[in-house]
């Protein structure tokens, strides 16, 4: 059993991570970690907490590990930036089998490989449930990308999908294979999110962009967050831009128009940006599947066709996540 000690844990993850880097002269092993900070860093923390962003009855122990350093990776992103190296704090309950241990290290351990990422330390608790916490920094080529940063009349624009990975967890927690078959980039979009990292970097190059966040609990929330106080957002993306997935499950399990769906969305880990209207053309030829979302208004609140939207995102603290719910269930 890897979990029979805390010591097994830690093997495991030496034959995963290797313990040395350029950025790291002292690794895994000590009171700390002692890192060579190459410039102005950007750091950010999220957890991925057992039957709350995750259930082990349709996430492999990959699919975990994948996506608990996916969402850190997506914040870096969603700064303009590169990341450069991350901690794992982990609480388990101490039941998880070796094949389980050795999954969700080797999905994490995969995709930190690509990225190049050093793991420099954390920490093991037993817990009444699995809950995987990172916290990772980086730093950029040029700039940082922030929120609050726009100007009535900017366009905002998304690089990937949004709503889809919601469609994903709505099916998934209808446990229907069926469902699964019908939709089958929903379901991996939940499971696996595709990070824009190059695209970030890319945007960060450009002048006329602005500012930048990843979208995580849903544009409906993220939206007047990126934008700031006193301005909103006049929407004009229409049902033919959003993803067939989305649409499709929309108009038969919720009742929502496509795009009511998507600007619902949740988890999309999709770039939202803001350009100076001019930029519009080489931003196309850069990047031709941008989505044009809409453009920034002098007044709060979220418009399509003139009506403000009154629909609500993700809020750990708020009303229930209407999951089972929204087609009457
Ligand atoms: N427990 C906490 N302690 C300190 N700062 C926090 C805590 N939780 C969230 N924050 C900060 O609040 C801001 C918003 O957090 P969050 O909504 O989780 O952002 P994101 O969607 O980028 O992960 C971030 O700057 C984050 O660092
Ligand atoms: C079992 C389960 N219920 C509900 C959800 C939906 N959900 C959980 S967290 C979340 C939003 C993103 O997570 P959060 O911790 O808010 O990320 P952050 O904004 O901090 O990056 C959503 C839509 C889920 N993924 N799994
Ligand atoms: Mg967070």
């Amino acid at each position: 059993m890897t979990l029979r000690s805390e010591d097994s844990f830690l093997a495991l993850i030496d034959r995963y991570f290797p313990n040395t880097h350029a950025h790291m002269p002292l690794g895994r092993g000590d009171d700390c970690a002692v890192l060579r900070a190459p410039d102005w860093m950007c750091l950010t923390a999220d957890m991925f907490v057992e039957d709350v962003h995750f259930r082990r009855t349709y996430f492999s122990p990959e699919d975990i590990g994948y996506k608990a350093l996916a969402v850190n990776l997506s914040d870096i992103a969603g700064m303009g930036a590169r990341p450069l190296g991350f901690a794992l704090n982990l609480m388990a309950t101490g039941r998880e089998s070796d094949e389980f241990c050795e999954g969700l290290v080797s999905g994490m351990a995969d995709l930190a490989r690509e990225h190049d990422l050093p793991l420099v330390g954390g920490d093991l608790s037993r817990g009444p449930a699995l809950a995987v916490a990172i916290t990772m920094w980086g730093k950029s080529q040029k700039r940082f990308l922030l929120r609050r940063n726009c100007q009535p009349g900017d366009l905002l624009f998304c690089l990937g999908d949004v709503g889809l990975a919601r469609c994903g967890l709505s099916v998934l927690e209808r446990d229907d294979e069926s469902l699964r078959w019908r939709f089958p980039e929903a379901v991996e979009a939940h499971l696996r999110p595709q990070i824009r990292l190059e695209q970030a970097q890319t945007l960060g190059e450009f002048e006329q962009v602005r500012g930048l966040m990843d979208v995580s609990d849903g544009l409906m929330q993220d939206l007047p967050r990126f934008v700031g106080p006193g301005f909103g957002v006049e929407v004009f993306m229409s049902e033919s831009e959003v993803h067939p997935e989305v649409v499709e499950f929309a108009r038969e399990f919720a009742g929502l128009p496509g795009v009511e769906q998507a600007l619902l969305g949740g988890e999309d880990y999709a770039l939202l940006g803001a350009a100076a209207p001019g930029a519009s053309h080489f931003l196309e030829r850069e990047f031709p599947e941008i989505l044009w979302l809409g453009k920034v208004v002098e007044r709060s609140g979220i418009y399509l066709d003139g009506a403000r939207l009154d629909l609500k995102g993700f809020d750990h603290f708020g009303a229930d996540f209407p999951e089972h719910s929204e087609d009457g269930e």
